[in-house]
């Protein structure tokens, strides 16, 4: 079986594109065994993605964190899907579905974007203390859960330590959730580092972790509701804008995709 290794401004992926009925495939086993770093190919995450008919440009998105447990929305991984469609098949605008969601998809020339539904909004949902410092996390559900720290300085924060702890704080049970650390660097700008539930690590970029991060900054009255730059730990930025028909409710997120290597598994 033919994959993809893709990643999305560094969020990594394992990409399966039309793998036919596959009836009997246990793809959250699949991506526990993948994902690993030493022994499978090694990823955040195992995509499968399909057409939904032959002549349509609807594709059905599977998304598995590399534990195996599923991904409601994963912005990278449409967007690494939303790539390879156009690469195989020459869509620029497509449709993507992700549990049941429906997200609108443009392929540019540098940029790949895709629509992130923004949900219910919760300020200071929790409460640690970083370096010696109480912090309050605000929740902003962008198709997955996700809270949202604004602090000084990311790079002074243990983001897997602290990430570990706050994504199993009670107030968050029982799902738990994403970790995002945001520093506002001035103007429509943001630093952000990530803790990812399912990868139990920080990740080099996080697509609804973006959203979340402008939703936040943008409630705090750090940036204004336009476009906003997020430079994240691969170096490759998000950017991050309204939706033009319903602003409050959806947003673009957009950034580079990258395939590393085609595959053929063993
Ligand atoms: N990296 C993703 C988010 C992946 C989902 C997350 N780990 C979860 O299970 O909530 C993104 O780009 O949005």
């Amino acid at each position: 079986m033919r994959f993809r290794k893709i990643h999305g401004a560094g969020n990594d992926f394992i990409l399966f594109t039309d793998p036919g009925p596959r009836a009997g495939t246990d793809w959250a086993k699949e991506a526990e065994r993948l994902c690993a770093r030493r022994t499978g190919v090694g990823a955040d995450g195992l995509v499968v993605s399909r057409f939904v008919s032959p002549t349509s440009t609807v594709l059905d998105v599977d998304c598995f964190n590399a534990d195996g447990s599923t991904a409601t929305m994963c912005g990278n991984a449409l967007r690494c899907a939303a790539w390879a469609a156009q690469c195989d098949q020459g869509f620029r605008t497509m449709q993507l579905r992700m549990a049941g969601v429906m997200h609108e998809a443009t392929v540019d020339a540098d940029s790949v974007w895709v629509t992130a539904d923004v949900g219910a909004i919760q300020p200071r949902v929790l409460q640690t203390v970083i370096n010696g410092r109480p912090t309050w996390f605000d929740s902003a559900h962008t198709g997955t859960e996700h809270v949202v720290a604004v602090v000084e300085n990311v790079d002074a924060i243990h983001t897997e330590v602290v990430g570990r702890v706050v994504r199993h704080h009670k107030n968050v049970a029982p799902l738990g959730t994403n970790v995002n650390f945001v520093q506002h660097l001035g103007g429509q700008a943001l630093k952000i580092r990530t803790y990812e539930r399912g990868v139990e690590a920080e990740t080099l970029s996080c697509g609804s972790g973006a959203v979340a991060a402008v939703v936040i900054a943008t409630m705090r009255g750090l940036v204004a509701r336009r476009e906003v730059t997020v430079h994240n730990e691969a170096g490759e930025p998000l950017t991050v804008r309204p939706h033009d028909d319903h602003p409050n409710r959806a947003a673009w997120v957009g950034g580079p995709v990258t395939q590393t290597f085609e595959g053929v598994l063993a």
